[in-house]
């Protein structure tokens, strides 16, 4: 059933599609899943709309113009032309691929241009096959229904939980959505979360069954199921195969149909919302903005509103998804503005520009700023490196505001970073892409939540790095941030999950089914989530199970730090910070893929983790070993014993005042979640 009130909470901030299919609920008397998902949805509501409508008039570019269809030169009164619309969906479901048919039924791309995942263009993302940052492409669609020619400005979007953030602040410059849902998988965590995220920022949905060449695909089951679990009306969804291309026009149609155009004033003072903005080495600082009011031309001075930088607008235009400059970006429209800058500090994402001689009132809503929960070192391996890993740091986290960074310091690996990220995944990407497109080696050390110490003296203290850690005896308790995980898994695998959830400290705060499909909701210590907990969701479930999850408060916990000695050396970059109880478990596994990590060497190297004095967990690795018996043919056995004797003393030597080279990967490795 609905809860009582929840109606009214939800009252006009929720999509009409949601309110017509909560009114269907109602009507039918609930299914399982809405009770749960509902009040979650009320808590997630954001009261901040986007402003009245007015009438607008719209400027076209001319140099836009030149590669658009004849149709779209005819000069427009308002607004009612453009769409602007994100891409949402689980991760693989297919976003990037239709995001790709799109682009190629406008004719925006030629065919022997035509790439798959044409939009992830980083390296990273093609090799990984994962969009990592959301892309903006202008799209010129002349619907065959109408006639018209209409402007639409695509935004495709990351679908793993690390990059959340990014689907956030696309979501705000757009006024609708695609939910993409592999029709042969079903609703999965990240669409229940991202679902949420474009209701919260007032969308107007439209679900998209994808994959329905797939002999698996059981279009009117999905269906079914995104009606019971996310309330939304399919009665017009629309059944596609991205891959092959069937019935994506039905997709461009039902956009111009169904999706609201955007609002604004053409001749009101202008204000644009910065979305995003990256570093290019030919053009400098390049940033991503929708223009909420007024005009933005070549040549104007535009004022970042919470910095109150001023710069000179050098150009400004769009992608397609080729760069394409105009001569003016109007109210309603999507493109990029570049000004000279050259400080990053001046760009804060979600920031307003506004015209410095005609500027607006005040600045739009920015968007919440993110939280980094994963904390590690980043250290040159070449001391020398220090500045140079300082810079590109400043430049990266002007393409990514959601990494922090401050300076550090350590014994063993000398001037470096702690940085904090959103997830593992997070920091894997910003660690390999300082490594490429700066040109730098890194050692990373193992990734840690933040906990907080209250000392004996009464003071509070944030402890990110578990090598910081002070004497226990003055510390007077500790806590650790909890999260509220969604999972969702298909019934055969829920005795699994369920005991994997016990095993890592989880609390049960809801179970409920559709179909053969459960979702269980737990509080889990964050903790317990970054070490593997993702690798083991995945392989019990067969790669069935989907996972997503969000930070709850933080409750005291029986904390203990961990070293791991390497040969009798304590290595600091591999302490880390574990619940008693799984403390041996921890050390146990750490020690084991350690000695997986690094190579063996001509002595024994012992691994050992200890508490304090105390070892609870110790592997050896096993000494390469010359046969210096292969000269003694058959002969006196006495005469190989001795030769033996003398090996092993020697060996004895060799590991008092041997080194043991720890490999860089060891140091991510050891603690890493997943592989995705
Ligand atoms: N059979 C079939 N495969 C598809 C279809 N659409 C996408 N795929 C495949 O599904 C996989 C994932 O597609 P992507 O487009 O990369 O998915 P995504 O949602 O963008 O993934 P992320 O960006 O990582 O979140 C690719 O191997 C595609 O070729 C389809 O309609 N039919």
């Amino acid at each position: 059933m609905v809860p009582a009130g929840t109606r009214a909470v939800l009252g006009p901030l929720v999509s009409r599609a949601r309110l017509r299919a909560v009114r269907k609920k109602e009507g039918r008397g609930g299914g399982t899943f809405p009770d749960p998902v509902l009040p979650s949805l009320r808590s997630r509501l954001n009261p901040n709309r986007f402003s009245p409508m007015v009438r607008v008039c719209t400027f076209v570019p001319s140099s836009f113009l030149s590669h658009c269809p004849a149709a779209d030169r005819s000069p427009m009164s308002d607004l009612s032309h453009i769409r602007n619309f994100a891409i949402i969906a689980h991760i693989d479901h297919g976003k990037s691929t239709l995001a790709d048919r799109l682009i190629q039924l406008c004719g925006n791309v030629e065919a022997r241009d035509m790439k798959e995942q044409l939009l992830d263009s980083m390296d990273l993302e093609r090799e990984r096959g994962i969009t990592i940052k959301a892309q903006t492409v202008r799209l010129s669609y002349v619907s065959p229904s109408t006639g018209r020619t209409y402007q639409l400005n695509l935004m495709d979007t990351p679908g793993h939980v690390d990059f959340a953030y990014e689907v956030s602040r696309s979501l705000a410059a757009c006024e609708g959505s695609l939910l993409v849902v592999d029709a042969s998988q079903g609703v999965e965590a990240q669409t229940l979360a991202n679902v949420y995220q474009a209701i919260d920022a007032g969308h107007e949905i439209i679900p998209v069954l994808n994959k329905i060449d797939l002999p698996a695909a059981e279009p009117e089951r999905i269906k079914q199921q995104i009606e019971d679990v996310i309330g939304l009306d399919t009665s017009e969804s629309v059944g596609i195969s991205a891959k092959t291309g069937l019935n994506v026009e039905q997709v461009l149609e039902a956009l111009v149909q169904r999706l609201p155009p955007p609002k604004g004033n053409i001749d009101a003072p202008p204000q644009a919302l910065l979305v995003d903005s990256w570093y290019d080495s030919y053009l400098g600082v390049v940033t991503l903005v929708r223009v909420r009011e007024g005009v933005f031309r070549k040549g104007m001075r535009v004022r970042m509103m919470a910095t109150g930088a001023v710069h000179l607008v050098d150009k400004v235009g769009v992608f397609t998804p080729k760069l394409i400059e105009t001569d003016s970006l109007s109210a309603g429209e999507m493109g990029f503005i570049m000004a000279g800058i050259k400080s990053v500090s001046d760009c804060q994402i979600g920031d307003t520009l506004t015209d410095e001689r005609n500027p607006a009132a005040s600045p739009l809503p920015g968007f919440k700023p993110s939280v980094p929960v994963v904390w590690c070192g980043l250290f040159p391996v070449d001391t020398s490196d220090f500045e140079v890993l300082r810079e590109s740091l400043a430049k990266l986290r002007l393409n990514d505001s959601s990494f922090e960074y401050q300076a550090d310091t350590s014994a063993a690996l000398g001037f470096g970073f702690r940085c904090g990220f959103l997830g593992l995944l997070h920091m894997e990407i910003i660690q390999e892409r300082l490594e490429r497109e700066f040109d730098l080696d890194l050692i990373t050390t193992a990734p840690s939540v933040v906990y907080r110490m209250y000392m004996t003296d009464g003071t509070m203290e944030e402890l990110h790095n578990p090598a910081d850690m002070p004497d226990v005896v003055k510390i007077d308790r500790m806590e650790e941030p909890w999260v509220k995980a969604t999972i969702m898994v298909p019934d055969d695998y829920l005795g699994q999950v369920l005991a994997l959830c016990t095993e890592r400290r989880g609390i049960q705060m809801d179970l409920t089914y559709a179909g053969n499909r459960a979702m269980a909701v737990y509080k889990l210590p964050l903790n317990e989530i970054v070490f593997d907990f993702y690798d083991r969701l995945k392989s019990i479930s067969r790669g069935y199970a989907s996972f997503d999850y969000e930070m709850s408060d933080y409750q005291e916990s029986d904390l203990v730090r961990i070293s791991i000695l390497v040969n009798a050396e304590p290595v600091d970059a591999l302490s880390f910070i574990a619940h008693r109880s799984q403390s041996e478990y921890r050390g146990r596994a750490i020690c084991a893929r350690l000695k997986d990590l690094i190579p063996r060497h001509m002595f024994k190297v012992p691994i050992q983790a200890a508490i304090g004095g105390r070892v609870i967990a110790r592997e050896t690795i096993a000494a390469l070993r010359k046969d210096v018996t292969a000269k003694c043919y058959g002969g006196d056995i006495s005469r190989k014993k001795k030769l033996l004797e003398k090996q092993k003393a020697g060996k004895k030597r060799m590991r008092q005042f041997g080194k043991v080279e720890i490999p860089q990967s060891a140091f991510i490795s050891a603690l890493r979640m997943n592989d995705e």
